[in-house]
Order: structure tokens, then C-alpha cells, then sequence
């Protein structure tokens, strides 16, 4: 049976600027990969080549045995949702017409969104929160809250797949949870699956704590330095390799039989240190 989505030999360049290549990952129904690298590496650039909005220089992404770059923008979107790491706010849109653009892909060409539509919208405000913000204005939201919104409009979008940029980037400790246990309970009850783009290793080891098969790719060099579980991936000599940095990995026992794997970064190392291999 075809992969939910297959990259083969993924090659992109910037104006002849090598930003990366030779990328070989598949992701299956119910699955999450984290993408995990230092700022620049290509992280935001591959996710868009994934989206179908920048091409790839080699190699190819396909969604279900199909190649994307035969697939039309509505097509596309009715297999993956986007929750963006930046939005360019230009219009003062009420907060629930923004959450309905996600029904776009799925209502008829020539009709808006129904009432099913608006219905839709509405649940998925209230899971991540927001409700009261309905009406608002979105350019009058903080960033952590648009982010939230961006979260509402792609499970509105109801795909199989949804691509995150750094989806808790702007938010506080329990609007993270939100995020993290939304996005858990869309891969268990729903079996969504879930590309991300983190720069908290530690999001890894909470899915695989919740018991979702999990991979993570660590971009650096132009390509994947390490990829697989979380524990292969995320060890102190892998964050010393690509970060510079001296970090600790603890296990913390939550009780009740569960402990939870976590990254703590220490301190950074100079050249001369990292090359005598401290
Ligand atoms: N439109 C563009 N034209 C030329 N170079 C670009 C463009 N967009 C990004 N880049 C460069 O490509 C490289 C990869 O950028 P990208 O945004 O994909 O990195 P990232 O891993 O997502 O970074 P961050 O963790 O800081 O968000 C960077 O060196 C960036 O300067």
C-alpha cells in the first residue's frame, strides 16, 4: 500500500544556494515526525516543498502514490492542513471567518461554507480555546492566540495530514499543552498524521510518551544528521554535534508507572573545547 506521503532523494537549492538534499522519509497514517535543527537549516523550506508551494530542484513528495506536483492547490489542500509559523495579518477578519477559510477546499466551487460548515468552525474554536474570540477582529490577537486560531482553521480543514511551523512558538506553558494534546488526540481518535517543525526536542519525547510512533529528523549540514525514534535521535552527543551545547537528558518519573525523557541544555561549548572533543 502507498505511504501517506513518500519523499525520495529531496534536493532544494536557493538561487543555486544549497539549502538541502539527498532527503528520504515516509510518514504512515496515525504518525508524527519532528523536525528538529539548528536556526536555518531548512526546516520552514522543506515543509513548503511538502505544501507543494516551492518545488524541489530533485527527487519528489508524494501524497498517497500520487506526485504533488501533479496535484491542484484544492487537491492538495484537501489532503494537508497548514498551521504557518508567521501569518501576515492584512485584513481585519472576524476570528470565526478565518477558521472557516479552512472548510475552502471542501465546499462547492460556486457556494460558501453551509451551516455544517459554520458548525465545524465553531468546535474547533472551542478545542483549542478561543471561543470567546469569535467575533473579534484577528489582527487584534497576540501571537500566541493567532496561532491558535491557525491551529482551529487546520483541524476545521479536516485532512489527513496537517504540517506545523513551529506551532507553540509564541505560547505560554498551558497554551503549549493545548497545541501538544490537540494534536494527540487528532493522531489517536482520528489517526491524523503530523510533520513538525520544533526547536523543542522535548515535544518528541511527549508524543512518544503518549504512545504515538514517533521519528524525528535532525537537519544540520544541508541534511538529515540523524533520524528515527526519539531516543536514537535526541542524545547528548547529537545535541553537542549540531548545537554546540552541553545538555543533559534526564528520565522524570510522573508516577503511576510513567516517566517522561527530557532535554535539558546546560551550556554552550567553545570551538576550541568541542574540538578536544569535551
Ligand atoms: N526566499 C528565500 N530566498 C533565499 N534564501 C532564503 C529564502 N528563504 C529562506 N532562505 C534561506 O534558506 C535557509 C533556510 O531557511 P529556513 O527558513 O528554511 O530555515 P529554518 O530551519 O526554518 O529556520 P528557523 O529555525 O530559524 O525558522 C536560510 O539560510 C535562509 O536564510
Amino acid at each position: 500500500m502507498d505511504k501517506l506521503i513518500n519523499i525520495t532523494d529531496a534536493s532544494f537549492q536557493y538561487n543555486k544556494k544549497n539549502i538541502f538534499h539527498n532527503l528520504n522519509f515516509q510518514l504512515n497514517q496515525g504518525e508524527i515526525l519532528c523536525l528538529f535543527g539548528p536556526n536555518g537549516c531548512g526546516k520552514s523550506t522543506l515543509l513548503m516543498c511538502l505544501l507543494g508551494l516551492l518545488q524541489l530542484d530533485r527527487g519528489s513528495v508524494s501524497l498517497q502514490g500520487q506526485n504533488i506536483e501533479a496535484l491542484s492547490p484544492r487537491k492538495i489542500a484537501q489532503q494537508i492542513a497548514y498551521v504557518p509559523q508567521v501569518h501576515k495579518k492584512t485584513f481585519p477578519y472576524k476570528v470565526i471567518d478565518i477558521v472557516l477559510m479552512g472548510r475552502a477546499a471542501k465546499t462547492p466551487f460556486f457556494g460558501g461554507p453551509d451551516e455544517d460548515d459554520l458548525q465545524i468552525a465553531e468546535n474547533a474554536l472551542e478545542l483549542v480555546g478561543m471561543k470567546r474570540y469569535r467575533d473579534t477582529p484577528y489582527t487584534m490577537l497576540s501571537g500566541g492566540e493567532t496561532q491558535l486560531v491557525m491551529l482551529a482553521r487546520a483541524l476545521a480543514q479536516e485532512t489527513p495530514i496537517i504540517i506545523m511551523d513551529e506551532p507553540t512558538a509564541h505560547l505560554d506553558f498551558r497554551h503549549e499543552l493545548i497545541i501538544l494534546e490537540n494534536m494527540v488526540r487528532l493522531v489517536k481518535e482520528q489517526g491524523v498524521s503530523v510533520i513538525m517543525a520544533t526547536h523543542f526536542p522535548n515535544h518528541a519525547f511527549y508524543f512518544e510518551n503518549e504512545r504515538i510512533a514517533t521519528s524525528v529528523a535532525l537537519m544540520n549540514n544541508h541534511t538529515f544528521a540523524a533520524y528515527g525514534e526519539p531516543n536514537k535521535v535526541l542524545t547528548e552527543e547529537n545535541m553537542k554535534k549540531t548545537f554546540r551545547i552541553r545538555s543533559k537528558l534526564v528520565s522524570y518519573d510522573l508516577g503511576m508507572d510513567k516517566s517522561i525523557r527530557q532535554i535539558i541544555p546546560v551550556n554552550t561549548i567553545e570551538a576550541r573545547e568541542y574540538s578536544e572533543g569535551v
